[in-house]
């Protein structure tokens, strides 16, 4: 198990220039299948890293190739099925409104004492974890690592944190045991007025707008998250454009939290509390297709209307507001919740944040021995 964790520990963005043969460890019932494959293919055409990105320096001097198995696509789930499941809590339309009691403590959290804050224990010491060079935060003490997924619309970006939350098995665990949670920015957008309603069931509301989004709550939700504490955030209906007026969502601390949105990464302050940012990058007919289908399927629309929005707002909202921030993200990934690999090398980032935290708190390890159980994934080493 101390092998493998040393494996883990290497990959993903600690590559070393003098890894030129990537040993394969692939999980496989109780075992490991381990193999040593000669490089076929670089990073630079797996995922794009942003130039400013500490990763890309270390990127930029390897040979490291990388394997892949393609695997049977994910259920694919809709932005707001997405946002309550991942905490799981979620009160929606066909809930009975009984809203979760808080999250019991993480196993790292508590030392084997049992506590209702996940601040209490600071983790200033879990510095190192971090591979930007910064700690936790800024007072030392434990914050949840923050990670922004911006991208056009139905590029993905709802897809591919779907797919960490599984490939970290945190769908299967209990709730109040996740220790990552994703939030959509699609749970954010304002209250409209009378007028601005009529506008937006006739197609002509500009949802794309960073105007449409309640900004302050956006803000708000993500400070009670960093401090620790658990926040509850609406649920859009995008047949009505409006939130349903008794229900709403607990978020409970986590130690990830992945925010999704088409404008995640276009106000300052939001883009800057974010420790990763991915760029789920998807052409635009191929983005124009899926967002047909899903808002005909899932958001009652016309194909008329779409096609008009779309034209009106979506598309140049998109080049005006959404393309421009990509420049900020870490890490772009094409081809969105297809591109396996990627996909994996995140799930690994995230795994070397999660792993250190619950094995240098004298706890049980069950988050580790979880999350390893849950990883069907190639990891490669040294
Ligand atoms: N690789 C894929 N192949 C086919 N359909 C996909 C794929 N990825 C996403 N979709 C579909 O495209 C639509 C948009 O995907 P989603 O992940 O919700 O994007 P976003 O969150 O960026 O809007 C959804 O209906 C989803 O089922
Ligand atoms: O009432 C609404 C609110 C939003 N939209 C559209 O949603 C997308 C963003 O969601 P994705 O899941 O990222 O596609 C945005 O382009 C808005 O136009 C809407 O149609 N109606």
């Amino acid at each position: 198990m101390e092998i493998f964790r040393k494996q883990l520990s290497v990959v993903a963005f600690r590559f070393s220039a003098s890894a030129r043969r990537t040993v394969v460890v692939r999980r496989k019932g109780p075992g490991f299948l381990m193999k040593v494959a000669p490089p076929v293919t670089t990073i630079r055409s797996i995922l794009s890293i942003s130039s400013s990105s500490p990763i890309s320096a270390a990127a930029e001097m390897t040979g490291i190739a990388l394997e892949s198995e393609a695997e049977m696509p994910v259920a694919l789930k809709s932005t707001t099925a997405i946002a309550a499941n991942v905490n799981g809590h979620s009160n929606g339309p066909a809930s009975n409104g009984t809203h979760y009691s808080r999250r019991a403590p993480l196993p790292h959290q508590t030392n084997g004492h049992h506590t209702n804050s996940p601040s209490v224990n600071g983790y200033g010491h879990h510095s190192k974890v971090f591979d930007n060079g910064e700690s936790p935060s800024s007072n030392g003490k434990w914050q949840p690592f923050l990670i922004g997924v911006a991208g056009g619309t139905a590029s993905g970006k709802t897809s591919v944190c779907s797919k960490i939350m599984n490939k970290l098995g945190q769908n299967d665990l209990e709730h109040h045991e996740r220790r990552v949670v994703t939030i959509s920015a699609d749970s954010f957008y304002r209250v409209l007025d009378d007028a601005e309603r009529t506008r937006a069931h006739a197609g002509e509301f500009n949802f794309d707008h960073p105007d449409a989004l309640d900004y302050e709550l956006i803000l708000n939700t993500m400070h009670t998250l960093l401090a620790g504490e658990k926040a509850s955030i609406p649920v859009y209906d995008f047949v009505t454009h409006s939130r349903l007026p008794t229900e709403y969502i607990n978020v409970y601390p986590a130690d990830v939290v992945l925010f999704e949105g088409i404008l995640v990464f276009y106000f300052p302050e939001l883009r800057n509390l974010f420790k990763l940012k991915l760029f789920v990058d998807m052409d635009a007919d191929t983005r124009l297709a899926r967002r047909v289908t899903r808002d005909l399927k899932e958001r009652g629309r016309e194909l008329k209307s779409v096609l008009n929005q779309y034209t009106n707002f979506v598309k140049p909202a998109f080049e005006e507001f959404c393309l421009p921030t990509k420049k900020y993200a870490d890490v772009i990934i094409p081809r969105g919740a297809e591109n396996e690999v990627a996909i994996n090398l995140i799930v690994q980032h995230i795994k070397e944040h999660l792993l250190p935290l619950a094995s240098e708190n004298g706890s049980p390890r069950r988050s580790m021995h979880e999350l390893e159980a849950a990883l069907p994934v190639e990891v490669n080493g040294r």
